[in-house]
């Protein structure tokens, strides 16, 4: 290793900070600049910085809705460094008290959202730009709304386990007797519309499970047009069958989409995308907590789902949808699966603490999915892994009847029977 050279480094940085495009060529090169340049700004921390980045650590989420709700962001981007917004302009535009929204632009340019041009003017920067996007609204919106007030509620919770009138976070957090957020959503349709959006963009830029699965061939083969190829149980605002009709736009058979009711209102009501049935999706009603109705389809999807619930709940989803299986039927299971990759391992232990927070549930591993799977007649067949953070692929299976051997294994098994009888009653 050579000997550091302080003044190098700075040197670099500064170049990187100001053309990051120069580093962003070889993507495994930025993301390990990116990890490392992480690392090392903990490393550099004195006690007394730990601390204060800790204590504050909520505010990030918290000034970005402040700046997106109050048009902070989009009145910043009708502005430049050459012509920037003065105090009075932002405080006007928001309807924010200038104490307020000093601290908050002064905050703000601290992060890299904004620019303090000269004392009480300010220029947006690219992240401004970036924090205005509607998918990056709707997942602001998401944490912030749904999510942060479970994570503040979460040590006061663990602290009750046991005691009888103990809440869950969700409850605790969001001061309501309703446990599930699906449920709570409905009455909060300006969170349940960015929560439903942002199921499209949650991975974005991330390999897909249509990645790693050749769907024509490993589940669509030979299909017929009236056969049914896949239902996606709980798939939300069915950005999942659209992946798969536009992967493979010439694959005959039904695509059948599933959620709660009212998702599925709101579904169809979708702005900018092509209507479910032009696409050849049919959207449908359904609690998978009830009877599987759409029986013997090649591939039943659960996109996300398991991680919601508790294993009792699991285990009532996915024996309604074993019902409904054929041996030709596969369970097609997304999910983050524990100690499947370790490089991303620190953002699927995030997700594990918010599936705890807002679900009171939690992430997987491959023995928790193989002993679910089989309490319902399920047998895993294969995992596949997607995406380094460990999200993964789950093929299940019809179990083989209970010695473990199929109704074909059973036929082979009877020939060769025969054959040695044969041979030995023929001496
Ligand atoms: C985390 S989201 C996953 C959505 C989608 N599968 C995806 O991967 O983008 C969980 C989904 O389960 C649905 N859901 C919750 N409770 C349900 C129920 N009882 N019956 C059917 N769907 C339900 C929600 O409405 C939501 O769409």
């Amino acid at each position: 290793m050579t000997a550091p050279n302080a003044d190098l480094l700075i040197e670099q940085l500064k170049f990187l900070i100001q053309k990051p495009e120069s580093f962003s060529h070889d993507d495994s090169k930025r993301a390990e600049i990116e990890r490392l340049g992480r690392l090392a700004s903990r490393a550099l921390e004195t006690p007394e910085e730990t601390m204060r980045r800790l204590i504050f650590s909520p505010l990030p989420l918290i000034t970005t809705r402040i700046g997106q709700d109050f048009n902070l962001f989009s009145t910043l981007a009708q502005h430049s460094e050459s012509r920037p917004a003065s105090i009075s302009d932002l405080s006007k535009a928001t309807g924010l008290e200038k104490s307020i929204l000093t601290a908050i632009m002064d905050y703000n340019g601290g992060q890299g959202v904004s620019l303090e041009v000269k004392s009480g003017f300010y220029a947006p920067t690219k992240l401004t730009h970036l924090l205005l996007q509607p998918a990056i609204n709707d997942a602001i919106l998401t944490f912030h709304d749904c999510v942060l007030p479970t994570f503040a509620a979460l040590h006061g919770v663990l602290k009750s386990t046991g005691a009888a009138d103990s809440l869950t976070a969700f409850q605790a957090g969001h001061n309501t007797s309703e446990k599930d957020i699906y449920v709570w959503l409905e009455d909060h349709p300006v969170q349940q519309g960015a929560f439903y959006r942002f199921m499209k963009t949650v991975n974005a830029g991330l390999p897909t499970w249509l990645d790693v699965v050749r769907f024509d061939e490993e589940v669509g083969v030979n299909a017929k047009p009236d056969e049914i190829l896949f239902v996606d149980v709980g798939g939300g605002f069915g950005w999942q069958c659209r992946a798969l009709r536009r992967t493979y736009p010439q694959l005959p058979g039904r695509v059948i989409l599933q959620d709660r009711s009212d998702v599925i209102t709101k579904a169809q009501g979708v702005e900018d995308t092509v209507p479910f049935s032009q696409l050849g999706i049919e959207a449908v009603g359904y609690d998978f907590f009830t009877a599987q109705l759409v029986k013997g389809a090649r591939a039943y999807y659960l996109g996300m789902i398991l991680h919601n619930w508790d294993d009792d709940a699991c285990l009532k989803i996915l024996r309604q949808q074993a019902a409904a299986m054929t041996e030709n039927s596969v369970l097609l299971v997304e999910d983050y699966v524990l100690g499947e990759r370790a490089a991303g391992a620190h953002y699927a232990a995030a997700f594990g603490i918010a599936m705890q927070a807002v679900h009171n549930a939690r992430e997987r591993s491959r023995e928790d999915f193989v002993r679910l799977f089989g309490l319902v007649g399920l047998e895993l067949d294969e995992i596949r892994v997607v995406t380094q953070f460990g999200i993964s692929i789950l093929f299940a299976r019809k179990k083989t009847d209970d010695k473990g051997i199929t109704d074909c294994q059973n036929s082979k098994l009877l020939i060769s029977i025969f054959a040695v009888y044969f041979k030995l009653t023929s001496v």
